[in-house]
């Protein structure tokens, strides 16, 4: 078995999740345990499940009155006890620095963000906390004696123009290092000059690499996050010869109710004001630290007070979650679609039977959250062509690790810490160079049905070894090899077809054929194929490009459909689908099927507009469909039908928010509500929408609230004509759960 998953996962893409092991570590094994990229050794129930019980107190151990968590002076013998509560002070002190940064930056306005060369936002508490923790590691272990990689260099603080905003870091740092006493720090025996502080940022050179020890650095990770008054990180590390032995992660902003976190920060600011917390109050913001080896993960409150902190500041140990039903699990992923795409996350997760809304939270907080148990998953899904950072990861692993869960690429390897040097800084999520190449090949095809494929088997295997190690089913290998290759066999039969849809498109470069949208507008080609071998199954792929011509997305995924025109057809829906998850309005959908676009055309024309026009909708151009789903949440019900037999196309069920999910969660709610039907030559819709509703289950201001789509939101139409007839309804409408809101 492992063979094969080793052979599968070298066709993931760039990518990976991070996981509670959830199932070897609680109280109920048995029933549904997550898929996960496993181990070898773990899988189908050939070792036995790694057993763990919370440890009672001993004499190393004092309790704490708290929770009866237990608070743990780690002996001094303790390998790299030294250098973990020297990084645990030192983040401590880095987030005192950073919340009096955020809380200047979010008062006064303007002048305070920089954008770095490649635009992304830096702020004077990346250069001060990379200075001040560089200057604290270089105090406690000798500067001779430590190697820092870090993000931030010295670059822009040198610009003839940056002479104030050089200024400002060199008081933020001294302002802080005023109060070091405070962590268990000397403070300096002068306040800190220009020089010296810019010695200090540029300390952290180096490049990592294999072998050796150096630490790791992201002074604010989630900068975004951070200069929106919301949630960020500082992370710091320690790697040995590629090994991750220790993380720190500081979270300032880690609320002190776990549904808190998927609010604005902003917001429980307000609620904390309102209704000031009680005895949980040191929750918010949180320092999270584990050993390597250790088998424990602990966090403690953010140090505010006067007093010295005394170590271990009443840490408490933390463990990821025992929630072992896909149903109920949560899965974090970045807030920004740019740094992992949400609507593959969103297929992934429908796949396995996550069913939550996702908590999309900034920064490393993402992996303090797994590893306290607030949050069961973590996927990123970056663009191809992206190359993860080490100090994006680094400490989070370690805690992730150490609490009981496991991290992995897709492919199901550890991520790599240790190609520093070699690569620039940054490590691939692959174990190899080879791998690495093709892996992203893969991914720029973008067969990503593949990987869901990929998921669901991982996923039976993990269900098959769980009922065999807990619920002492017995499984036949045989059965499950057979129904592995078979899955396989789909699997490359469909990835190939796919493979070779999306080259042809592609070449469609010889752009005498394709012609640019005007300016500032997408277009999105899209085909399909069925190979002669496969009766109901065909490949439908899609490019966008923007109107220089340049690829900007595209996907392929297997349907099921016996004919060409439903294979056209669901490419133009796919690529609505992926315009939609994508935000994009300005957009033409190009199909070389003169019918499907007949089709698609004449349904978009007889629908009536949601405005309330009822006026037929833009001409159907020859080869080309114009995209009229501007509501980006819009879905669409009720079959067209003709004598192909492809009614059902906008059939029931067919949301447009999640890729050929049907409905999903988001604010977002299609689907099929007009119960329409095609027959040979007519159309028929019944009229008869339904109008979906929900309750928000999140804790908030509209907790238990229904929510009901407007009836203006939907619509019925029929058509009939020569050889085709169209009919039914559809609408769909956003539901907004923090707004209390369902609207058109
Ligand atoms: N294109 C792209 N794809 C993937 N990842 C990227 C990309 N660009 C940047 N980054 C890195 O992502 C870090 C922020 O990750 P987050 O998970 O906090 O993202 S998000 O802000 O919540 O969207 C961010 O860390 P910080 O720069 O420390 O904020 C980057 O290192
Ligand atoms: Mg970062």
């Amino acid at each position: 078995m492992p063979l094969f998953s080793a052979s599968l996962a070298t066709r993931l893409p760039l990518a990976f999740w991070v996981q509670s092991r959830s199932n070897n570590f609680t109280r109920n094994y048995a029933g549904n345990s997550f898929f996960l990229f496993f181990d070898s050794k773990r899988s189908l129930g050939l070792t036995k499940p790694i057993n763990f019980s919370l440890s009672k107190c001993n004499q190393t151990r004092v309790c704490s009155p708290m929770e009866g968590q237990m608070v743990v002076t780690a002996p001094e013998t303790e390998e790299y006890s030294k250098e973990l509560e020297v990084a645990v002070r030192a983040v401590q002190m880095a987030c005192l620095l950073c919340q009096r940064v955020q809380e200047n930056l979010i008062t006064k306005t303007n002048g305070q963000v920089h954008s770095k060369d490649d635009n992304s936002p830096v702020t004077i508490a990346d250069w001060s906390v990379q200075a001040t923790v560089s200057w604290v590691l270089a105090e406690s272990f000798g500067s001779e004696n430590i190697a820092i990689v870090a993000e931030e260099d010295v670059q822009a603080l040198l610009k003839a123009n940056a002479a104030g905003l050089l200024e400002a870091v060199v008081n933020t740092v001294n302002n802080c290092l005023v109060e070091a006493p405070q962590f268990g720090f000397k403070t300096p025996l002068m306040s800190l000059g220009t020089l010296d502080v810019l010695e200090a940022i540029s300390r952290c050179n180096s490049t990592g690499g294999p072998v050796g020890r150096f630490w790791v650095l992201d002074p604010v990770d989630g900068t975004l996050g951070f200069v929106r008054g919301d949630q960020y990180a500082i992370a710091l590390a320690l790697i040995k010869d590629g090994e991750v032995v220790l993380g720190v992660l500081g979270c300032p902003n880690y609320p002190m109710r776990k549904e808190w976190l998927s609010y604005h920060n902003r917001y429980h600011r307000i609620i904390s004001k309102l209704s000031p917390p009680m005895s949980e109050s040191w929750e918010r913001g949180c320092v999270f630290y584990a050993r390597r080896g250790s088998g424990k993960a602990w966090m403690q409150p953010i140090h505010h007070g006067e007093e010295n902190l005394l170590w271990p500041n009443n840490a408490r140990q933390i463990q990821v979650s025992s929630i072992d039903d896909p149903a109920l699990a949560t899965f974090c992923e970045p807030v920004e679609k740019a740094n992992s795409s949400h609507s593959f996350t969103a297929g992934l997760a429908h796949s396995v039977g996550l069913r939550n809304q996702p908590l999309r939270v900034y920064s490393m907080v993402k992996y303090a959250a797994i590893g306290r148990g607030h949050a069961e998953v973590f996927m990123k899904f970056a663009r191809a062509g992206y190359k993860e950072k080490i100090w994006d990861h680094a400490a989070g692993v370690v805690i992730i690790q150490e609490a009981g869960g496991v991290v992995t690429d897709a492919g199901g390897h550890p991520l790599d810490f240790s190609k520093g040097e070699a690569a620039g800084r940054v490590f691939s999520s692959l174990c190899s160079t080879a791998s690495q190449i093709k892996m992203s090949g893969y991914f720029e095809n973008g067969d990503r049905d593949q990987v869901l494929l990929v998921a669901q088997i991982a996923w039976n295997i993990w269900k098959s070894r769980n009922n065999f190690v807990f619920n002492k089913t017995k499984v036949n290998p045989q059965h499950t090899i057979t129904s592995f290759l078979h899955a396989e066999m789909e699997c490359l039969k469909a990835f190939e077809l796919a493979r070779v849809q999306m080259d042809n498109l592609a070449n469609q470069e010889d752009l005498s054929t394709w012609r640019a949208p005007n300016k500032g507008r997408f277009k999105a080609n899209c085909d399909a194929a069925i190979p002669a071998s496969e009766l109901i199954r065909s490949i439908a792929a899609i490019v966008l490009r923007n109107w220089k011509g340049k690829i900007v997305d595209d996907l392929a995924k297997s349907v099921h459909v016996g004919t060409s025109i439903g294979g056209e057809l669901h490419a133009i829906r796919a690529a609505c689908e992926m315009l939609i998850c994508l935000g994009l309005e300005e957009v033409e959908v190009e199909s070389d099927s003169q019918q499907a676009i007949h089709l698609t055309s004449l349904s978009l024309a007889t629908r009536p507009d949601p405005s309330g026009s009822t006026q037929a909708q833009p001409k159907p151009s020859k080869h080309k469909a114009q995209n009229q789903n501007q509501n980006s949440h819009q879905g669409s019900g009720g079959g067209g039908g003709n004598d192909n037999g492809v009614g059902g196309f906008w059939g029931p069920g067919g949301g447009f928010n999640i890729p050929g999910m049907g409905s999903g969660w988001g604010p977002g709610v299609g689907g099929g509500y007009g119960a329409g039907y095609g027959g040979p030559y007519k159309g028929y819709s019944k009229g008869g929408v339904v109008r979906p509703s929900m309750v928000c289950k999140d804790k908030g201001p509209c907790y238990k609230k229904k929510l009901t789509c407007p009836a203006k939101c939907f619509t019925s139409y029929s058509h009939s004509g020569k050889n085709y007839g169209s009919g039914g309804g559809g609408g769909g409408c956003t539901m907004d759960c923090q707004k209390c809101l369902a609207y058109c």
